[in-house]
């Protein structure tokens, strides 16, 4: 497969930031090793990833315009441009551009194709001539808990919460658990995703007609998860390891770098919640509203709340005044890595997306989780139960809704000097980032995987 060039490998990721960007960093430890990347992504998507390009010679951007589905905003590319639930007509934009990603790879002949929502990539693999790579960038236990052949569905059958609360049969972790009102928000993965298929049925045919399963993930943490699946789906499972560039290339953006020397070390809390996630406006207001109880200084960054144009707007009576030269909330895109490893960062608030995740532990700072989505919650419970390096912030027992007395008491149990619950996963997440940051650890991965990969 590989010649004497290295491999040409095809990158064809779900249309989203948190999935293009996980996609790219392992191309770049793949062009660092000699192998040759085409990747596919959408017009405006090239914009916003070619920074993170280390080796543009070996990594070529093709760009394939989204075609409009009735029902998406004009002009839709990525998840980010619409709220979760029109995500299914994106993916059915995505699946009507079959022909054009078919001629493309004809033209380009790579010699394997990395690859996730698509279900029908393996398909063309052997009109085509090359292997596939069903590459999840989700956690381990959110594919185990849901998709996995032991979850289908009875024939015609509806799958209750109760139902979706018990994990399927064999699945091995007794803390990586969905809490029963969470269960329900389990439910979409038997709703239409793309027009007549499933979100379960895409995905677990993705696995399956795959040369190979790989997730981006390491077996230190998700070890007894990586077996299970490759149980469930009886072929390998790769792993790249946590794959996160190992320096930042761009500094941060002045305006911030002066903002945040002007406080001292470790003691800002940054907030962010990925590229999808966006709040109603009374949540949102809950949220700044707990920052401020807090008495810490913060740097917020969030999508503008449902209903609203600009986060400003959405702020509560005064606020803005108040919290004047020790908060801020912007309702921008800001470099996330370089701002968690910024001195003065002690805290970051996030929604435990996995790359966010990843971020986290890579960083020296306290970790507080507010996830939303389902597999958000799974990657919370791995943190937060399993290795207790994190604090979640409690919602109401049977909503979503989360007040500004828990959201304080979460950042202030995880900053507060003297609190026991503080030092333990400060203690705890020291010891994880000790091991994956080791100097080998990231790179062995790399090794072992491209190892995996000549084997196919
Ligand atoms: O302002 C920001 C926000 C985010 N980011 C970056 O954007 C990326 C976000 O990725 P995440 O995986 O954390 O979160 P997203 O919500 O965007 O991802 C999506 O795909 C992965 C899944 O686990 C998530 O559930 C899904 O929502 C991170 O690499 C983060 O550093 C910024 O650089 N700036
Ligand atoms: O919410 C989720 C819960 C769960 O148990 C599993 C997943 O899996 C995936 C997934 C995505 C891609 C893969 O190759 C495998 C698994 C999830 O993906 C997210 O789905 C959202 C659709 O509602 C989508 O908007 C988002 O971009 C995806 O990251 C979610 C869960």
């Amino acid at each position: 497969m590989a010649d004497e060039n290295g491999f040409h490998i095809a990158m064809f990721p779900w249309f989203a930031t948190g999935h293009m960007t996980p996609f790219l960093h392992l191309s770049n430890k793949l062009a660092e090793k000699g192998h040759r990347i085409s990747f596919l992504l959408p017009n405006k998507a090239k914009h916003q990833l070619e920074h993170f390009n280390l080796h543009p010679s070996l990594i070529t951007f093709y760009t394939l315009t989204v075609p409009h589905v009735e029902g998406l905003p004009p002009g839709t590319e990525t998840a980010s441009d619409v709220p979760i639930f029109l995500t299914s007509l994106l993916a059915t934009a995505m699946d009507n551009m079959r022909d054009r990603v078919k001629d493309l790879l004809q033209k380009l002949k790579p010699s394997i194709v990395f690859y996730d929502m698509a279900h029908w990539i393996p398909e063309l693999a052997s009109e085509i001539g090359f292997k596939t790579v069903n590459y999840n960038v989700v956690s381990a236990a959110s594919i185990a808990i849901a998709l996995v052949p032991s979850r289908k569905p009875v024939e015609d059958r509806t799958i209750t919460g109760a139902e979706l609360m018990e994990p399927p049969q064999g699945y091995p972790s007794s803390t990586v658990l969905l809490r029963r009102h969470e269960a329900q928000g389990l439910s979409f993965i038997f709703l239409e995703f793309g027009k007549d298929i499933t979100f379960y049925d895409r995905i677990t045919i993705a696995m399956k007609r795959s040369h190979a399963i790989s997730i981006r993930t390491c077996r230190e943490l998700e070890g007894s998860l990586c077996d299970y699946i490759a149980r469930e789906y009886h072929k390998p499972v790769f792993l790249t390891g946590p794959v996160l560039p190992e320096s930042e290339k761009e500094d941060l953006q002045e305006k911030w770098a002066n903002w945040l020397k002007g406080f001292e070390p470790g003691t800002v809390v940054f907030c962010a919640f990925g590229s999808q996630v966006v709040l109603e406006k009374q949540q949102f207001q809950e949220l700044v509203l707990g920052f401020e109880l807090t008495g810490l200084p913060f740097l917020i960054a969030l999508k503008p709340p449902f209903g609203t144009t600009s986060v400003e707007e959405a702020l509560p009576e005064g606020f803005e005044e108040r919290i004047r030269g020790r908060g801020i909330v912007y309702g921008g895109w800001v470099q996330q890595p370089a701002i968690l490893s910024h001195p003065s960062v002690g805290c970051f608030v996030n929604h435990c997306g996995f790359g966010s995740m990843w971020e986290s532990l890579m960083s020296d700072c306290q970790i507080v989780l507010v996830p939303h989505l389902a597999d958000q919650i799974l990657n919370t419970r791995l943190l937060a139960e399993e290795l207790k390096v994190a604090v979640e912030v409690e919602r109401d027992n049977k909503s979503t809704w989360f007040s500004r007395e828990s959201l304080c008491r979460a950042i202030k149990s995880a900053m507060d000097r003297d609190s026991e619950v503080g030092g333990l996963i400060r203690e705890n997440h020291a010891k994880w980032k000790e091991v994956l940051a080791s100097p080998s650890f990231m790179g062995d991965y790399i090794e072992k995987f491209i190892q995996d990969l000549q084997d196919l």
